[in-house]
């Protein structure tokens, strides 16, 4: 697209659509992750205002455990959120991919950039968000944000019983590989044409674009911006939002 045809972007405001419904099984007994504490304010919290804190975001999604909208409508009436930032609180599906879906339902018209991003990656710093953003205003139609790997990574034959053995069969070449975290980015025409035309599991939304023939563009990510998913996380989590403070001189 030219600079004079892509619209500027007061004609292309942001929206995020914040996927919430998770159990967090992987996590342990407790509440839906999203609505875990960390230091003392849920998860989702955090992930809403990381995403908020970007001044190009004008709508935020949030999609609540199914029977949870109600809870997650007062957490946020709760907790102090920019006033120029919109919300929404719609009820989850059974799995990530329809939990975005049900998000993208409720999205008025004038949106043309989507963020989809985890409640589980609460800490992502707000640079990534915007960078992510500035790609699709590029002209990109899928971005992600993606750190190299610190492990090499071996493909396996999955083994059939738990614990035993498996054999290796590839060792990809590392220096190609990348993590990916969230928001992901999209032209929202794309994300809804992936939504609606592509079906299977999936473990990101940036995957259905690819399955659609289109380019998907990797940004730097950052190592704030790790998903919680099991225990060891949270105190990660914790650590660095300490270390913020620390930063932050308060
Ligand atoms: N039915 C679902 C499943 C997941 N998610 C969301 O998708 C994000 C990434 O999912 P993940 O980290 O796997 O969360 P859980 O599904 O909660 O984790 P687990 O697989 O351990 O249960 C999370 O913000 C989660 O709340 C969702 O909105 N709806
Ligand atoms: C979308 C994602 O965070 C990109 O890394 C990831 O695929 C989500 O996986 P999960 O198993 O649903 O946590």
């Amino acid at each position: 697209m030219s600079d004079e045809s892509r619209p500027t972007p007061a004609q292309n405001p942001v929206a995020a659509v914040i996927p919430a419904a998770g159990r967090g099984v992987r996590l342990g007994p407790g509440a839906p992750k999203a609505l875990r504490a960390l230091n003392g304010t849920p998860m989702l919290i955090h992930a809403v205002r990381a995403l908020a804190a970007s001044r190009h975001v004008s709508l935020v999604v949030v999609v609540a455990p199914p029977d949870g909208a109600a809870e997650v409508k007062s957490l946020l009436d709760a907790h102090a959120l920019p006033d120029r930032t919109d919300f929404l609180v719609v009820p989850g599906g059974e799995s990530r991919q329809e939990s975005v879906r049900l998000g993208l339902d409720a999205l008025p018209p004038q949106y043309g950039t989507v963020l989809v991003h985890d409640a589980a990656r609460p800490l992502v710093p707000v640079d990534t968000v915007d960078a992510v953003i500035e790609a699709v205003r590029d002209g990109a139609p899928a971005v992600v944000p993606a750190l190299p790997l610190a492990d090499t990574v071996k493909e396996v034959e999955p083994a059939t019983v738990a614990g035993a053995p498996e054999p290796v069969v590839a060792t990809p070449e590392r220096a190609r590989l990348r993590a990916v975290q969230t928001p992901q980015g999209f032209d929202r025409e794309t994300l809804l044409r992936a939504h609606e035309t592509v079906t299977g599991d999936v473990t990101d939304d940036a995957s259905m674009v690819e399955q659609l023939g289109l380019t998907v563009v990797a940004v730097p990510g950052h190592e704030e911006a790790f998903k919680v998913t099991r225990p060891l996380d949270l105190v990660l989590a914790e650590a660095v939002l300490a270390r913020r403070r620390l930063n932050d001189g308060f």
